[in-house]
Formats: C-alpha cells, structure tokens, sequence
C-alpha cells in the first residue's frame, strides 16, 4: 500500500471567514474506503481513504452546512462510495456521478434517488483514458428532470469543445471555471474566452475554486483573488464554490482548507454575494425539490 497516496491537509487551520447558515461546499469528493469501495481498475492515482466521516468533521471544522460530493475518476464510473457518503449525510450532501453512457433510464432513477443531480463529463487526459463526445451527448438526453451536466477541461480546449457544449440540452456546471491562467488577470486571454462562452447561454454556471491548483503563486492566491472577484461580481446568480477536499493530485502542493475558506470574502466581498454563492445558488441547483 506505500503507493497510496494522501492530498489532504492533515490539520486545517479554522478559517477566519464565518460561512453564512446553510452554506454549501459544491465541490468536494470520497476516496473508498478502498475495503468496501475498491478504486477503478483504470484509476490514474490511487489515495488513501477519505471517507464521509472525514469528510462530514471537515464540514463542520469549516462552518458548513451541505456537501456536493463529485464522483472522483479514481472510483470510475462506479458511484457506490458517493451513494454511501450521501446516504449517510442525514440529507446533507447530494452528489454529481460519472456514468458508463450506455446507462439506462432505471439505473439513472437509481441514482436520483440516491441523491445525484448531475453527471460529470471529464476531458482531463492525464485523469481519463477517453472521453466521447457522441456517447456523453446521447446519455445527456436522457437525464432525470432537473439533472444537470458538469464539465471539466482546461483552458485549452474550450474552443474545441463550444460545440459539444452547444449541444448539450441541460444545464452546464463548468468545474474551475475550465482552469483558467489566473496570472493573465481578469481581462488576459484565459478569462476572456471564459466569458465568451458564458455569455452564450444564461445556463452556464461555474465553481469559483481551485485557487491552490490555478494559482502557482501559492497561498494565498492573489493571483486567483484578482482574476475570479470581477468574475463573481458579473454573474452572482451562476457562481458556485467548494473545498475540492480531499484535493485529488496535490500532494506536492497540499492547500490549508481554513485558507481556501479565506479566499471566500476576498472573491464574494459583500455578505449578498456570499449567500448567493454558497447558499442560494446550490440549493437551486442540489435541492431544488426541497425549496431554498
Ligand atoms: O478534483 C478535481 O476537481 C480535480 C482533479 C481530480 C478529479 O477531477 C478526478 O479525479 O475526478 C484533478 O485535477 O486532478
């Protein structure tokens, strides 16, 4: 087991920000644990546990409410540990899972009430072996009511993907804002294209996250602040934001949960934007059934 590796923060520091009540990490994952919930046999890292128990201490530790947990490449298309941590959430976290396209319409109502409310298509070449655009457009016709898409790509290939984005009849999530340079700033060419694309449909959201992965200047991330503030700021009603725990292939950079919580005044500064962000915006999105 030495290959096994941990990306996570062994003690966080208590964050200085106090999130609003109700406040939602939107993007967070589980690893395993890895007796129960054997990782994929194609996985392109393999962790330690980090599992719902960590995961729930880590919410409180940080002052939130809920939990989005997206379905980590190194459990595949294999959701099980996902359902688990959200059936053990006591209604506190819904989740967002990776499908084998061909899946069917029973299997998909499996996962809705499960607690899913999206799936993630991942572009990532270092993290999948492939990623089929006909294939992700066929299953994204048939998701369940109110079901949405995540994407995650980087900033080098949005062109390339604006089609296929066109195309999709749900709404899109785009994971780290389609990972941006952050050191262009806000007007360089990475955040222009952004929100081009943005603005060619009012359905397009984005998660704001990621400073420690985006910005190599390192904690705490000015770089990241100066270019997602003016971000937030145009679209308030599509922003949303998450711990990324437990910060799948950081391990040389692991970030200090408090500080990214830190980051959270600095990109949403008036408490208006702040609970639209974390609160308003992912319930419209998660638990939409259960009202704001
Ligand atoms: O957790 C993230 O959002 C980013 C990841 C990991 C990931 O997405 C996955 O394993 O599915 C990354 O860039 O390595």
């Amino acid at each position: 087991m030495s290959d096994r590796i941990t990306s996570w923060h062994a003690a966080p520091s208590k964050p200085r920000y106090t999130p609003p009540a109700g406040a939602v990490d939107a993007h967070c994952h589980v690893f395993g644990p890895m007796a129960q919930f054997p990782f994929s046999g194609k996985a392109k890292y393999l962790p330690e546990d980090a599992g719902p128990e960590q995961l729930f201490a880590l919410r409180d530790h940080l002052g939130f409410d809920r939990n989005v947990i997206v379905q980590a490449s190194c459990h595949g298309t294999d959701n099980a540990a996902t359902l688990d941590a959200i059936a053990r959430s006591n209604g506190k976290a819904r989740g967002v899972a990776v499908v084998d396209p061909a899946i069917g319409k029973a299997e998909l109502q499996k996962l809705h009430d499960g607690g899913i409310r999206g799936i993630r298509f991942n572009f990532l070449k270092r993290l999948v072996d492939d990623a089929p655009k006909d294939k992700f457009l066929e299953v994204a016709r048939h998701l369940p009511q109110g079901w949405h898409v995540v994407i995650y790509f980087e900033a080098d290939i949005l062109e390339e993907l604006r089609p296929f984005m066109t195309a999709i009849p749900v709404p899109l999530v785009i994971d780290h804002m389609g990972r941006p340079d952050v050191s262009q700033g806000t007007d360089g060419r990475d955040m222009r294209a952004f929100r081009a694309l943005l603005e060619t449909r009012d359905d397009i959201w984005f998660k704001a996250t990621c400073p420690d992965r985006l910005d190599s200047s390192g904690d705490p991330w000015n770089d990241f602040a100066r270019s997602v503030a003016p971000l937030v700021a145009d679209y308030p009603d599509r922003c949303l934001w998450g711990t990324d725990w437990p910060h799948p292939n950081m391990q040389d950079a692991i970030p200090d949960d408090g500080h990214l919580v830190d980051m959270i005044p600095r990109i949403a500064p008036t408490a208006d934007l702040q609970r639209r962000m974390l609160v308003e915006n992912p319930a419209r999105l998660y638990w939409a059934d259960k009202g704001t």
